[in-house]
């Protein structure tokens, strides 16, 4: 069987300066469970990328976002399946609503702070780059 080939799209959604990381809960591989990642989540089909970062944001942290320039693709193999991890710079229209319906944790880190936390292996090329302050 061939292995799954999933685009997922993921926020950076800065505010002050800080960039908002969210914890997974445990998952169906061990790989991806407790990993910090950036919000977001697999694109529907007929889907554009703003509107399924919109979709997710809304749907897992009941925030309202814009969503800017796209900043870094990265693809990514898994044991089990392959991701392009498309991220985008994103706003929060506030951040008064947030909450969790999905995820165990939130930080809000400076860049050059974020590669003190345990990413998700895709996600690593993505930090690097912010933590090197390219923005
Ligand atoms: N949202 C998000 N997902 C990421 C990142 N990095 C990374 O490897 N992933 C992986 C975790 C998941 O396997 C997949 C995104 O899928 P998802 O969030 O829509 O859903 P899921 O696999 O947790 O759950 P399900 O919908 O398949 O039941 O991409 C990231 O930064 N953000």
């Amino acid at each position: 069987m061939s292995i799954p080939h999933y685009h997922v799209v993921a926020a950076i959604i800065l505010h002050e300066e800080h960039i908002l990381c969210v914890q997974k809960g445990i998952a169906k591989y061990s790989y991806v469970s407790y990993k910090y990642e950036f919000p977001g989540g697999k694109v529907e089909a007929d889907e554009s990328h703003q509107t399924a970062l919109r979709r997710e944001l809304w749907e897992e942290l009941s925030l309202d976002i814009h969503v800017g320039k796209l900043y870094h693709t990265v693809f990514h193999a898994y044991p089990h399946f392959h991701i392009t991890l498309s991220s985008y710079l994103c706003s929060a229209i506030s951040i008064a609503t947030l909450r969790l319906t999905e995820h165990i944790d939130y930080r809000w880190l400076l860049p050059v702070a974020l590669p003190r936390l345990d990413w998700a292996a895709a996600d690593l090329p993505i930090v690097t780059k912010l933590a090197r302050g390219s923005l």
